[in-house]
C-alpha cells in the first residue's frame, strides 16, 4: 500500500502508531490482529457508520477469526453524555472485557472520545484502537488521548487522559462524509497551521479546496501532516501541563462557548465553532495590537473561500458577549480565576497570554455579535 504513512506518537515507554491510508477499513483485523486476544471484538459505533460500514468491518475482523459485537449509539453530540457512558460501561461489562482486551472505537469524534472515556475507567483502564471515520476524528480527536463526556454544565468536563493503542485512519471513509462534516473537520486541519506552521497553512490554502472536493492526495497529505504536527505536541506535553498542549486549543475558549451557548445541538459543529473561534482569537489578537488585521482578514477569507462560516454574527445568537464569556468560565485552562487564552501575533505565531480579561473580552464580543465585516 504505496499510500500508507506511519507517525508514530513518542509516549516514553508507551509510544503508539498513527496509520494514515486508504483501505486500511478492509484491514482492520490484520492490521490489529497482534492486540486482539479473544474471538470476540465489542466496537462501539453511531448509527450512520454502522449503516454503512459494519458490513466491512465485520468482513475484516471474520479473515482474521474474529467476530465484532457491536453497540451502536445515535449519532451527535449528544451521545457524549453520562446515560450513553453507562450504556457503553454495561455492554463492555456484559461483553466480560478485560483490563487487556482492547475495545474498537470507530466513528467520529463522539464515539472516540466517550469510547475511549469507557476504556478509560473500566475496571481502571482497557486497552481502545481508534478507528476515526470523520476527517475532525482523523486529524484530531483519535490522537492524543483526551477523552470525555459533556455536562450541562460545559463541554468535555467530565473526562481522562487515556492513549490508544493503536490509531488507523482510512482516509477512503471520508468519501461519505457529509460536506459540511468534512469542512467541521477541516477547521482543525487550518488550527494547525495558525498554531505553529505558518506554510501548512499556505498548503491549505492551495490544496483546502481540492481537499473538500474529494481530492484523495490532497486528504492523505492533510491528515499525515495534521496528525504529525499532533503527535509532536502531545508527547512534549501530554496532559496539558507545561502550555505546550494548550496551543492545540486555539479557538476552542470562543468555540467551546458557542457550542455551550447553542446546547450542543447539530445548529452548529464542534468544528464550525472552532473555526468561528480562532477568527475571534485573530481579531482579538488584532484589537491588541498583538496581529496585522491583514492576517486576520487571510484566515476568515480562506474559511469563506471553503464555504465555512467565519463571522460569529452569522449565527444570529440572540445573547450578548458577557453571556458568552459567562460559558468561558468553566474552560479548563481557568486557574486561580484567570482564564489563560490563546492569542496569535501572526499566522503560525500562537501563545498561551496569561493577562487576559474576561470583561475586556465580553465587550469585544458584544462589537462581533453585531459586526458585518467588510468581506462579508
Ligand atoms: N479528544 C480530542 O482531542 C478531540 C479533538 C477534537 C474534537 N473532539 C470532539 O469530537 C467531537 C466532534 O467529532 P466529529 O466532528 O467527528 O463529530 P461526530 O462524531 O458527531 O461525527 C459527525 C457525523 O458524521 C457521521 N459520520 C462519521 N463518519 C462518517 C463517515 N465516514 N461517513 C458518513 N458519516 C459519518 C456521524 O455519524 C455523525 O453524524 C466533539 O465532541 C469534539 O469535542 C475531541
Ligand atoms: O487534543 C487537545 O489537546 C485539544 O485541545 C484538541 C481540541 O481540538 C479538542 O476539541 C479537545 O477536546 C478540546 O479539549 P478541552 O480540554 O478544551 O476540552
Ligand atoms: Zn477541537
Amino acid at each position: 500500500m504505496s499510500d500508507m504513512r506511519t507517525i508514530e506518537v513518542e509516549l516514553a515507554g508507551r509510544p503508539y502508531e498513527v496509520r494514515v491510508g486508504p483501505g486500511l477499513l478492509e484491514r482492520l483485523g490484520a492490521e490489529c490482529a497482534g492486540m486482539l486476544r479473544k474471538a470476540t471484538v465489542p466496537v462501539i459505533t453511531d448509527a450512520h457508520v454502522a449503516s454503512l460500514y459494519r458490513g466491512k468491518v465485520d468482513a475484516a475482523l471474520n479473515a482474521v477469526g474474529k467476530e465484532a459485537r457491536w453497540l451502536v449509539l445515535p449519532a451527535g453530540e449528544q451521545t457524549k453524555s453520562w446515560a450513553h457512558l453507562a450504556h457503553v460501561i454495561d455492554f463492555l461489562l456484559a461483553e466480560g472485557v478485560d483490563r487487556n482486551d482492547r475495545i474498537v472505537a470507530l466513528g467520529g469524534g463522539v464515539i472516540g472520545d466517550l469510547t475511549g472515556f469507557a476504556a478509560a475507567i473500566l475496571k481502571r483502564g482497557c486497552g481502545f484502537v481508534q478507528v476515526p471515520t470523520t476527517l475532525l476524528a482523523q486529524v484530531d480527536s483519535s490522537v492524543g488521548g483526551k477523552t470525555a463526556i459533556n455536562v450541562p454544565m460545559g463541554k468535555n468536563l467530565v473526562g481522562a487522559f487515556h492513549q490508544p493503542a493503536l490509531v488507523l485512519a482510512d482516509t477512503n471513509v471520508l468519501s461519505t462524509l457529509p460536506p459540511r462534516e468534512l469542512r467541521a473537520g477541516y477547521a482543525e486541519v487550518v488550527k494547525y497551521g495558525l498554531i505553529d506552521d505558518a506554510d501548512f497553512f499556505d498548503w491549505c490554502e492551495q490544496h483546502g479546496p481540492a481537499l473538500l472536493d474529494g481530492d484523495a492526495d490532497a486528504r492523505i497529505e492533510a491528515v499525515s501532516r495534521s496528525v504529525a504536527a499532533k503527535a509532536r505536541v502531545v508527547a512534549a506535553d501530554e496532559r496539558e501541563t507545561t502550555g505546550t498542549r494548550a496551543l492545540l486549543n486555539l479557538g476552542h475558549t470562543f468555540g467551546h462557548a458557542l457550542e455551550a451557548e447553542t446546547g450542543y445541538s447539530s445548529d452548529l459543529l464542534h468544528g464550525e465553532a472552532v473555526a468561528i473561534g480562532m477568527v475571534l482569537a485573530a481579531r482579538y489578537s488584532v484589537q491588541r495590537g498583538l496581529m496585522e488585521q491583514l492576517e486576520a482578514d487571510r484566515i476568515a477569507a480562506h474559511f469563506k473561500a471553503c464555504d465555512m462560516k467565519a463571522e460569529v454574527s452569522e449565527l444570529g445568537l440572540e445573547c450578548g458577549g458577557q453571556k458568552l464569556a459567562d460559558h468561558m468560565l468553566h474552560d479548563k485552562k481557568m486557574d486561580a480565576g484567570t482564564l489563560p487564552f490563546l492569542l496569535m501575533r501572526g499566522i503560525g505565531q500562537t501563545f498561551l497570554a496569561r493577562d487576559v480579561e474576561i470583561g475586556d473580552v465580553a465587550d469585544f464580543l458584544d462589537g462581533e455579535l453585531r459586526s458585518r465585516h467588510p468581506a462579508d
